[in-house]
């Protein structure tokens, strides 16, 4: 099965034109990719593969053609689902769902059935079944993205406890967490991500509305990252406080990426060979059931940054809490944004030029027994409070192929002694199990729910 996850989140390294649908044919009007892409090598954009609009948002004859932004397109059937290392989109919804009382497994598994088809059709920039809103009706997918994941208590709800993994289990308390229940965990988790504003909502209500009867939204939180070619010069991510941040994202090209991220499969296919999973029979991890092979867990935490302490710092005060430079993202060691790192030289007092409490110093996997994860954050604002405060920061999303060997102890020993968490506050939690993608004709999770 094709792997739709080629793209990495967009960093220095790899700023680079997108394939994204191996295979596509030629744009509707005739543009050929090669054109499009040179086109986009002229000005700097960042494109995904052309002909992926066709359908919905095909311009008639005449019609100045979809810009490159908009033609993005990544496949929903795959080995892995969209939206993990996909590059990160300018515009995202993050949401939970809770069943509604009286709804169990047949209803989940229809609801993800409809979620599924819905998914498919928005990302191939088609319209979604009945009653499409016409919301995006003149754009392309814009690389739309939708991923859906399940939470601890889905597994209760649906009577399949015994298929619910171990590393569900609930994240530990860490000292430093302020979180609204409310706005934390939920039974059904889904993330809509595009290039497009417009495409993200349209994508969003036509899956609310599939939900019909059968689940309410529990939260919703909205974010945002740079569109792509809003900068001549591309290279990874800022965030609210004026950081480079994703620099040392594990890449896709690296050896053990799928280790570190992707719980494996069980060899071949989407899932490849059935286990009856964790206490019944062949999981695909060592703690993982069989229906999880090939997925990832997601945790999310709703981080506000307080802005206004943050902004007070000079900028030497704020590079040294990260330990990089906030011009290019540069260790304060030295050289350029990819340079390693070197974490014992000393200025000429002695002193080690990346203090011993910097976020990028501590967070690092040689730090931590070797956890990693995946990072694929938005920023968020959601106003002022009455004292005029931001109401704004980070919707931080990493995937991991174990939280306990990934966000975990990390997120441990920054609540040991991070600089960086004078500036935060974690408002919000949720940790999901996230299923491998659906083969062509099948749905997210039919292996969970049909199995
Ligand atoms: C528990 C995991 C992490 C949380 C929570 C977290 C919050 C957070 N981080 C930044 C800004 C930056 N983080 C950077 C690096 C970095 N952060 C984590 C983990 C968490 N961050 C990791 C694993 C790493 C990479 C470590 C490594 O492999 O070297 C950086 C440096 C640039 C980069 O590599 O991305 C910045 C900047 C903020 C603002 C924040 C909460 C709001
Ligand atoms: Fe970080």
């Amino acid at each position: 099965m094709a792997d739709q996850s080629i793209p990495q989140t967009r960093t220095a390294e790899d700023a680079r034109p997108e394939a994204v649908s191996p295979g596509t044919a030629p744009h509707a009007e005739g543009i050929s990719r090669r054109r499009l892409l040179g086109t986009a090598g002229a000005t700097g954009l960042v494109l995904g593969a052309a002909g992926g609009a066709a359908g919905y948002a095909a311009a008639p004859a005449g019609a100045t053609p979809l810009t490159s932004l908009g033609d993005g397109r990544v496949m929903f059937h795959g080995k892995h689902q969209p939206g993990i290392t996909t590059p990160t989109p300018a515009r995202g919804h993050l949401v939970a769902f809770d069943l509604a009382a009286g709804a169990g497994r047949k209803e989940a598994a229809a609801l993800l059935r409809r979620w599924s088809d819905t998914a498919r059709r928005l990302m191939a920039g088609e319209p979604a079944g009945s009653g499409d809103t016409d919301v995006a009706r003149d754009a392309g997918p814009s690389s739309l993205t939708v991923t859906f994941g399940f939470g601890h208590s889905f597994f209760g709800r649906t009577g399949l406890e015994k298929q619910r993994p171990v590393s569900l289990d609930p994240l530990p308390d860490f000292s430093s967490d302020q979180l609204d229940k409310a706005r934390s965990n939920g039974d059904l988790w889904v993330q809509v991500g595009a290039d497009d504003a417009l495409v993200a909502f349209h994508a969003l209500r036509a899956l609310q509305k599939d939900a019909g009867a059968a689940a309410r939204v529990r939260w919703q939180m909205n974010g945002f990252n740079r569109s792509p070619g809003a900068t001549a010069h591309p290279m990874t991510a800022r965030n609210l406080m004026g950081q480079v941040d994703g620099t040392r994202n594990p890449k896709t090209t690296d050896a053990d990426f799928d280790q570190r991220i992707f719980v494996p499969g069980t060899g071949g296919g989407q899932g490849g060979g059935g286990g009856e999973g964790q206490g019944g029979g062949e999981g695909s991890g060592a703690n993982d059931p069989a229906w999880m092979a090939n997925g990832s867990y997601v945790v999310v935490r709703r981080i506000r940054m307080l802005l206004d302490d943050w902004e007070e710092l000079s900028a030497k005060d704020q590079e040294d809490v990260i330990g990089r430079r906030k011009s290019d993202g540069a260790p304060l060691s030295g050289g350029g944004e990819t340079t390693d790192m070197d974490l014992e030289k000393t200025d000429r007092d002695g002193n080690l030029v990346v203090p011993i409490n910097a976020h990028a110093r501590i967070t690092r996997p040689d730090q931590n027994g070797g956890a990693a994860m995946l990072r694929r954050p938005l920023s968020y604002h959601d106003g002022f409070d009455a004292d005029g405060v931001p109401d704004a920061g980070l919707l931080f999303v990493c995937w991991q192929a174990d939280p306990l060997r990934g966000f975990v102890p990390v997120q441990r020993k920054l609540d040991r002694g991070d600089a960086l968490s004078r500036f935060v506050r974690h408002e919000a939690s949720g940790l999901f199990a996230v299923p491998g993608g659906a083969a062509e004709g099948e749905y997210v999770g039919q292996r969970l729910l049909e199995g």
